[in-house]
């Protein structure tokens, strides 16, 4: 039983040993993503319980993501293997900056055979939050239809529904699908997006005008807008916080709105107030971009204890 039921694609992830075009690269290191599993492993890592459900294919790549999800203690045991489709593949070049490009080979992938008959729902039972992406809608029609099931499923049963954009424009293919997702953001009860996304989807970059529009859904209960390197902004509607940038050695900023939403969920997981929830998921944003993987570095409860309370840390 866990309190969190995420579902969505993840891939393996062969991250550069140096910066630089990827021609020149030779060596990479195997790692793995996927914004909704790293979620639940930020959430695990805090203490927390949850749930990825997903696809991944019947081979070595899809056990290796298996394994390393499974070991950072999330319930992954709902998993399908399909047989027919393969795990998808995710490459990062990095710039040397800070930034990173991707490159999927994740069409037709196991992942994108999801669909409302694979989630069944006992996996709904004593689940506190579901958190979903706009990723999973956009990979096929199946997706898309798992994710507007679920949502459903989750609002009948009374589940808070977890929404974050993640607007992938290499997935959006130049389509424009932000009428899809301002929909499921008006369904949600907490909506994490950040704020270069805020401005496609309603072309408006101001905190208190976005916290405005946001706040006439009828569900809307946090709100929180990530502005990398500048922080966030949060918000219950009744008060809002500016949240500063927890400082960091920033090495690839991947993941980063991932990590954020973990704590920020375990924030609200723990009835904290939302400025409280907000300066959690600020420093578990910050600490993730100080590796390459986008898990490796999501803070333990310990350590973000220790940050949040240092007076309480005794290292000897
Ligand atoms: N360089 C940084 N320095 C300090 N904090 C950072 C930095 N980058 C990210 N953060 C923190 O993490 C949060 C989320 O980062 P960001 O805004 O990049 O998310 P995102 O755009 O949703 O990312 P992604 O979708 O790639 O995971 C920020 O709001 C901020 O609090
Ligand atoms: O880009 C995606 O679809 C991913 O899920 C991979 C990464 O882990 C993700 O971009 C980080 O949020």
């Amino acid at each position: 039983m866990s309190e969190v039921l995420t579902f969505g694609e993840s891939m393996i992830v062969f991250a550069p040993s140096q910066s630089g075009l990827l021609r020149y690269i030779n060596n990479y290191e195997a790692k793995f993503a996927g914004a909704e599993s790293n979620t639940a492993i930020g959430l695990c890592k805090l203490g927390h319980t949850a749930r990825w459900f997903s696809r991944i294919g019947n081979d070595e790549l899809g056990q290796y993501i298996l394994y390393k999800i499974r070991a950072e203690g999330v319930d992954v045991d709902n998993v399908i293997i399909d047989n027919e489709h393969p795990t998808g593949i995710m490459i990062k070049e990095l710039s040397g900056s800070g930034q990173t490009r991707v490159y999927y080979y994740r069409s037709g992938s196991a992942a994108s055979y999801l669909s409302p008959t694979d989630l069944p729902p006992e996996l709904f039972e004593n689940v506190k939050i579901l958190h979903v992406t706009g990723i999973t809608p956009i990979l096929s029609d199946s997706c898309h239809s798992l994710t507007t099931s679920a949502i459903k499923t989750a609002r009948q049963k009374g589940i808070k529904v977890s929404f974050d954009p993640n607007i992938r424009k290499k997935l959006w293919n130049n389509s424009d699908h932000s009428e899809m997702i301002r929909g499921l953001i008006h369904n949600s009860n907490i909506v994490t997006l950040g704020l270069e996304e805020a401005e496609i989807l309603y072309g408006n970059k101001n905190f208190e005008h976005l916290n405005e529009i946001l706040f006439r859904s009828p569900h809307l209960e946090y709100l929180a807008i990530k502005n990398g390197a500048e922080g966030a902004f949060v918000s219950d509607g009744k008060t809002q916080y500016s949240i500063a940038p927890y400082p960091c050695n920033c090495i690839d900023s991947i993941g980063a709105g991932d990590a954020f939403n973990a704590a920020f969920l375990a924030g609200i997981l723990e009835n904290r107030p939302v400025g409280e929830c907000g300066k959690m998921a600020a420093i578990a944003g910050a600490l993730s971009t100080e590796t390459t993987g986008d898990t490796e570095s999501l803070p333990t409860r310990q350590q973000l204890n220790s940050i949040l309370e240092p007076e309480q840390s005794i290292y000897r």
